[in-house]
């Protein structure tokens, strides 16, 4: 097909061109591509990404999300979000609460909801990875990797590793406004350390509660704000002693805020926005 209808949606600024793919089809090898043009803001949309809400055998949605370079993650908090509060207001859920299916497997989402509109979403993103092979990291220690001396360029951090179906790695930081997002983001993206390579986050700790976060994502740069990531440095700021399991932490991006809670039961608990920008028509060369 040619004319593709989309809809462009944003949770905290990480946006993505969502596809309805209940009513149209696109031929799987054309996807990559796809999203680079779409996600290009000179000659496409403009966006950190393209998330296709698809058919499910196993669920009434599947998310499927590819960065600005093209390539295909596993998971997006932000993404889920968005799918959760397009699934509901196009009709193809009836409950508040559904599963969604994901690559990194199915996570439960609440729409909350004024009217007719969802104007928020709560997420239960299932339980972090943390052991270092399927985050998945390289080195011989197969346990968590909290804390642990990181050598990058001239660099030397200290590096905090979290899986939420998707990789990341968080450095603690004093001065979130000086946190070397653009001078580490890049180089330890694409370490050999990380095989799948890996989102790379920055946290200044305020309290037990709170936290302030940027992020340089994997396939897509620096962004407004990252979902899974913002979970991880929740799970990370449990595991360097900041905060605490059960305590819900106010997490300050560059687009917003998030509620998260890591649960005594293991589960990561996500709650924030979920906004429609604008929908059309792209036409594809
Ligand atoms: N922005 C997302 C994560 C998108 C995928 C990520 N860049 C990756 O490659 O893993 C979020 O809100 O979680």
């Amino acid at each position: 097909m040619k004319n593709m209808r989309f809809t462009k949606m944003h949770g905290l600024g990480n946006s993505y061109i969502y596809i309805d793919m209940f009513k149209q089809t696109i031929e799987e090898e054309k996807l990559p591509q796809l999203a680079i043009e779409v996600a290009d803001k000179n000659k496409g949309i403009g966006s950190d990404g393209m998330i296709l809400v698809c058919p499910s055998e196993v669920a009434p949605v599947k998310m499927r999300i590819f960065n600005n370079d093209g390539s295909e993650a596993k998971n997006c908090g932000n993404g889920l979000r968005c799918v959760a509060k397009f699934a509901y207001e196009h009709g193809y859920v009836n409950e508040n609460s559904f599963e969604i299916e994901t690559l990194a497997g199915k996570v439960k989402a609440t729409v909350h909801v004024e009217g007719e509109q969802v104007h928020s979403v709560s997420v239960d993103m299932g339980k972090p990875i943390l052991s270092r092979n399927q985050i998945p990291m390289v080195g011989r220690d197969q346990e968590k990797v909290v804390d642990e001396l990181f050598l990058i360029d001239e660099h030397s951090v200290r590096v905090t590793a979290v899986s939420m179906g998707n990789p990341h790695v968080i450095m603690f930081v004093n001065e979130i406004q000086e946190a070397p997002v653009e001078e580490i983001g890049p180089s330890m993206e694409k370490d050999e350390r990380f095989p799948d390579w890996v989102n790379v986050e920055f946290v200044e700790v305020v309290s037990e509660s709170e936290i302030y976060f940027r992020v340089w994502e994997r396939g897509s740069g620096i962004t407004q704000a990252c979902g899974t990531g913002a979970c991880a440095a929740v799970v990370a700021s449990v595991l360097n002693g900041y905060s605490q399991k059960g305590q819900e932490v106010t997490v300050h991006l560059l687009g917003g805020d998030l509620l998260i809670t890591w649960q005594e039961n293991g589960h990561v608990i996500m709650r924030g926005a979920a906004e429609v920008i604008c929908e059309g028509v792209f036409e594809r060369k």
